[in-house]
């Protein structure tokens, strides 16, 4: 298991800070920032001992791998991996669980994307394939704006097990699919489901379409054939929120 990641960006870290504190290993800032919203930020890391270094935007690019880190970074420590057994503990105390299956989502700014759709609109858990879809890389946790650090993320070794036990607890499953006949808005979405969305080039894998409960469709009325899956998401899991607020 990786016992140290990097993570960039000012949201992220935000949340890093704000809910972890303790993985903050050491910070390095871009040299000659100082912006208001990087104050805080470095305020709660002094409070916490962690080391700050200014550096160079080519010495963060190259840390980050990245252009996108807004002058900030961390080295921090990695978050336990969660597994099927860490689901199974989390279905035992949550009522009317709400839950998002990715179904091998590998461009890791759709999976942040997701992640942030997920927190928004209060997901308890997102599960995704172990092999075959992108991990919390720090891209994915910049996207997110701080959901990856809040949001948890199961990563199973076989999804149709998983989706087997989450049924067995109850847990009804919903595939989004554009073939589909139903249609989202007419689907029950209320009670403890899960939402289960296809991969950006290959859509549902055969094995995990036939393990839902039931298909729907977001109506689509122009020429394109599919939406992006982040955006897919956020349609579904706010439909979903609006049906569970009424
Ligand atoms: C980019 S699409 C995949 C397109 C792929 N060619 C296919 O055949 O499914 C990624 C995922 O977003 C969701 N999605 C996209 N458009 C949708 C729609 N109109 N209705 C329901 N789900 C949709 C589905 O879960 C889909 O698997």
């Amino acid at each position: 298991m990786k016992k140290q990641d990097i993570t960039f960006g000012i949201h992220a870290l935000e949340a890093v800070l704000n809910h972890s504190p303790e993985r903050v290993i050491e910070m390095w800032v871009l040299q000659g920032r100082d912006d208001q919203r990087l104050t805080p930020l470095l305020e709660i890391a002094a409070q916490y001992g962690v080391s700050i270094q200014k550096t160079s935007r080519k010495a963060l690019d190259e840390k980050a791998g990245s252009t996108q880190h807004q002058g900030v970074l961390a080295r921090v420590k990695a978050v336990k991996q969660l597994n099927d057994n860490d689901l199974l503990a989390l279905l035992e105390k949550t009522e009317m669980p709400f839950l998002l299956i990715l179904d091998g989502v590998t461009d890791p700014h759709n999976l942040g994307a997701c992640l942030r759709n997920a927190d928004a609109a209060g997901v308890h858990g997102v599960i995704v394939p172990r092999d075959n879809s992108v991990g919390l890389t720090p891209v994915v946790s910049k996207v997110a704006c701080g959901a990856a650090e809040v949001v948890p993320l199961f990563q199973v070794t076989n999804l149709a097990r998983t989706m087997k036990a989450l049924q067995e607890k109850g847990v009804w499953i919903i595939g989004a699919a554009g073939e589909a006949e139903h249609d989202l808005y007419k689907a029950d979405l209320k009670g403890p489901i899960a939402i289960a969305m296809g991969a950006e080039d290959k859509g549902l894998r055969r094995l995990t379409r036939e393990s839902c409960d039931s298909l729907a469709s977001i109506p689509m009325s122009g020429s394109v054939s599919s939406l992006n899956v982040s955006v897919a998401t956020g349609i579904c899991l706010f439909e979903a929120v609006r049906q569970r607020i009424s």
